[in-house]
């Protein structure tokens, strides 16, 4: 049954999402879905169907961001219930999910406010699990960089809890009484964590927590006034919100960021911040099943996923500063391949997706430009070699004026590396070798895909596909088309990036001269 239900869900999960629309139990948000109509509500064919399962981890955060799906609201009652059924019958026990469920706060936390801008968090929290969320949040967020200060006036005293306080002490960090704090709280902090109250909150907020919440309702007056103001980030339900009716007579809180935790309760539909996200990513297929629960996929490892439209920002704002070490001139190697490949494993240690992917530059005899993305395949001493069509755009280009360059951008490690230099094609064995060592379906592909001409829809290339699909069924050899092939670029000259503070960064060029009748690479740092 367990199997069943699993792949019962993992099926919806692809394609039979954008069919519920309303449910006895939940009471569901419609997003238009745009795309949705274009790729799931049409019949779609085997392979269609097969890429987009395969390539559902990237696909899932997509869909989340461009908010395709519809997403179920809980009331409390059902919030209550599933609660109880995971710690019941499905064996988790509350130490568990709120582990859980406080690690997902700090990670959505740290995936809008990075610590270098937002260190100093208060963590408010309340006598229930609400407030357990609150204080394993803070204990994520001291390890993730920031500085945690947790305020917690009305301890549970139940091990649980007690152990929590003492995890955060042994992590030095501050527990602040409700007379230690300050009256204002804008100073003092950058991020303010409201884990008063969750789902279980019923009735008035009673003292010291009433004034608490006034306080941060105080800040929303701050706004007049320009001053900089924390962020809230509320765990589940902005505290003093009705759990289903929301922000009743509109003078509560107003959080910046709202994490939901297994799903969203009836509140969250008013909320207006500008980050919602989901966390508790331990939901079992079978409650989603019995609660008809849509709920958009985490992507990849992450605890995670952002629901609700993403912020609408200024583009002239966006800006990283980067932080690396020194790039010296004593440090690097004096062969620019040698240097390539240590900071090539550079990227591989650091887990980075698809470090081989390059932007290919080429230019035709007319001089017009043009750029996309390859993989790189080979490395070594006679250069840098990638795979195509001989009949695409680029090889034209590479035909008429065999010059092309090269751009790495290894984001995680604030590296660049540039490298020019003159193409040739690689000998047929070679490609002969390297196409029988892709996936097959890769290879039909390479014959189906007359590269950059123009087709009339995706069906002729799905049909193309599935006829040799079918002709290669028997496992035979798949012949390489004449017109598929490598390309190998021998480098003239290479620059190596790596991003500094300030804007002031550190560039080494690696240029041929020939000394004594000998090529040797001259390094020059070139201005930032
Ligand atoms: N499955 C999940 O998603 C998980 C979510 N978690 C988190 O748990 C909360 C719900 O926790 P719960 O302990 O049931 O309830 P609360 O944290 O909301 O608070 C209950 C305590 O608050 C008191 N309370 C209630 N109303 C008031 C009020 N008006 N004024 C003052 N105090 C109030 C209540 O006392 P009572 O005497 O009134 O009963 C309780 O002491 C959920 O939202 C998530 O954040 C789990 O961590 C993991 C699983
Ligand atoms: C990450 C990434 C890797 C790619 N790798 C290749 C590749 O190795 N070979 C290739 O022909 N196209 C690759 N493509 C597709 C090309 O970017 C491009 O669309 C295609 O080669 C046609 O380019 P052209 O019309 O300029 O010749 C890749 C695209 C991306 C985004
Ligand atoms: C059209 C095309 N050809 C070739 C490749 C390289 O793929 P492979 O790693 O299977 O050789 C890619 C990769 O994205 C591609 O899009
Ligand atoms: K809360």
């Amino acid at each position: 049954m367990w199997s069943q239900l699993v792949h019962k869900t993992r099926r919806m999960t692809c394609f039979l999402l954008p069919y519920y629309h309303n449910s006895p139990s939940t009471t569901k948000l419609i997003f238009t879905p745009h795309y949705a109509s274009s790729v799931f509500l049409r019949p779609v064919s085997s392979l269609a169907v097969r890429s987009f399962c395969s390539k559902s981890g990237a696909m899932s955060s997509l869909q989340s961001l461009q908010n395709l799906d519809s997403v179920s609201f809980l009331k409390q009652r059902e919030a209550a219930e599933i609660d109880e059924t995971l710690m019941g019958p499905l064996g988790f026990s509350v130490d568990q999910l709120m582990e859980l469920a406080g690690l997902s706060v700090a990670t959505s936390i740290a995936e809008v406010y990075k610590p270098t801008e937002y260190s100093r968090v208060l963590a408010i929290c309340g006598p229930g699990n609400n407030g357990g969320d609150g204080l394993v949040a803070a204990r994520h967020l001291h390890h993730f960089g920031y500085k945690p200060f947790v305020c917690y006036p009305k301890r549970t005293p139940k091990p649980l809890y007690s152990g929590l306080v003492t995890q955060l002490e042994s992590l030095s960090v501050p527990f602040l009484s409700t007379e230690d704090l300050p009256l204002d709280l804008s100073k003092d902090f950058d991020i303010l964590v409201d884990a008063m109250f969750g789902f279980s909150f019923h009735g008035a907020p009673r003292p010291p927590f009433d004034d608490l919440i006034q306080r941060l309702v105080c800040l929303h007056s701050n706004d007049q006034t320009h001053q900089k103001r924390p962020v809230i980030v509320s765990i589940d339900i902005p505290s003093g919100w009705h759990v289903e009716e929301a922000d009743i007579d509109g003078e509560g809180i107003k959080p910046d960021m709202l994490v939901s935790l297994t799903a969203p309760k009836l509140c969250a539909k008013k909320f207006c911040g500008s980050h919602h996200f989901l966390g508790g990513r331990f939901v079992p297929p079978v409650i989603a099943d019995k609660y008809k629960l849509h709920l958009p996929p985490y992507p990849g490892t992450s605890m995670c996923v952002r629901i609700g439209k993403p912020p609408q920002v200024d583009i002239s704002t966006l800006r990283e500063n980067y932080i690396s070490p020194e790039f010296l001139e004593e440090q690097v190697e004096s062969d620019p391949i040698d240097q390539f490949r240590k900071w090539f494993d550079d990227a591989m240690a650091a887990d980075l997706r698809e470090p081989n992917a390059m932007a290919l530059s080429t230019a035709g005899k007319d001089g017009k430009l043009s750029s996309r993305m390859v993989l790189l395949k080979g490395v070594d001493k006679d250069g840098f070699v990638w795979y195509t069509n001989y009949e695409s755009r680029k090889a034209r280009e590479l035909s008429e004026n065999p010059c092309a360059s090269l751009l790495f951008y290894w984001e995680g490690l604030n590296r660049q590396v540039r490298i020019e230099g003159s193409v040739q094609k690689v000998s047929d064995e070679e490609s002969e070798q390297y196409f029988h060592s892709r996936p097959r379906g890769s290879q039909i592909g390479a014959i189906v895909s007359k590269q950059s001409s123009v087709v009339p829809g995706r069906h002729v290339l799905y049909q193309q596909y599935e006829e040799l699909e079918e002709k290669f069924s028997d496992g035979s050899v798949i012949p390489k088309p004449a017109h598929w092939g490598g390309y190998r670029l021998k480098p003239k000259l290479f620059e190596f990036w790596q991003g500094q503070q300030s804007r002031l960064h550190d560039r080494l060029q690696y240029s041929p001269q020939e000394i004594d009748g000998k090529l040797v690479w001259k390094i020059d740092r070139l201005a930032p």
